[in-house]
């Protein structure tokens, strides 16, 4: 899959912290019935890449990406686990050239302009925008805009289904992705209709 179509099948990326593997695939399953088949899942518990290969294997129709990387050794490990493109959380140099290496479609983190210039000269037009809120929100990416036209976002990090129409109204934004549609205790609970619901309700965000 190319970046482009993972941006096309996506409006709300969820963000996905598994902590229990068994709860992967009735999650992603209640997010796909939901409307929203463009995952994100973190790499921030050691359920993460479990999770990635149990959901490749199981919902055939949901996209399955890996957030939280943030070194070369985390992207090699994604790919291994059957990611379909990668996210993470800001950018280094190293990490930058293991992401234009490997082909992978991904979505690296930028907050400021020279983290999107230092993008830029890898050859990548898309950027995650973290934490997007707290960086500036919609007057950040409104001001991007001048200096880099080019760039498309993807703001994650204080988004919200209150906020989010705000940042569906910018040109340069493709999707946002946040953790809301995942609250903790509906996915303890295995309280998957809730979670369809609140798919359902994000699905319906983007214009
Ligand atoms: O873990 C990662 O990969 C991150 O980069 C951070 C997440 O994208 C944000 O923490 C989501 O933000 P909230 O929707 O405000 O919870």
């Amino acid at each position: 899959m190319t970046l482009d179509q993972i941006i096309d099948a996506t409006s709300v990326m969820p963000v996905m912290v598994v902590d229990r593997p068994e709860d992967a695939v009735p999650l992603a399953r209640a997010l796909v019935e939901g409307g929203i088949r463009v995952l994100e899942i973190t790499l921030r518990t050691a359920a993460g890449l479990d999770a990635v290969k149990a959901i490749r294997r199981d919902v055939p129709d949901a996209i399955v990406g890996v957030g939280t990387i943030a070194t070369p050794a985390q992207l090699e490990a994604s790919i291994a686990a059957g990611a379909q493109f990668g996210v993470s959380p800001g950018t280094t140099p190293t990490l930058l050239k293991a992401i234009v290496d490997s082909k992978l479609p991904f979505f690296p983190g930028v907050a400021t302009t020279t983290e999107v210039m230092q993008v830029l000269e890898g050859g990548l037009t898309v950027m995650k925008f973290f934490p997007a809120v707290a960086a500036g929100g919609v007057k950040m990416l409104e001001s991007f805009r001048g200096p880099f036209p080019q760039v498309r976002f993807c703001p994650t990090g204080g988004i919200n289904a209150q906020n989010a129409p705000d940042f569906f109204k910018l040109p340069n934004v493709v999707c946002v992705g946040g953790s809301w549609l995942t609250p903790k205790d509906r996915v303890a609970a295995g309280n998957w209709a809730d979670i369809t619901r609140l798919a359902k309700e994000a699905a319906a965000l983007k214009p």
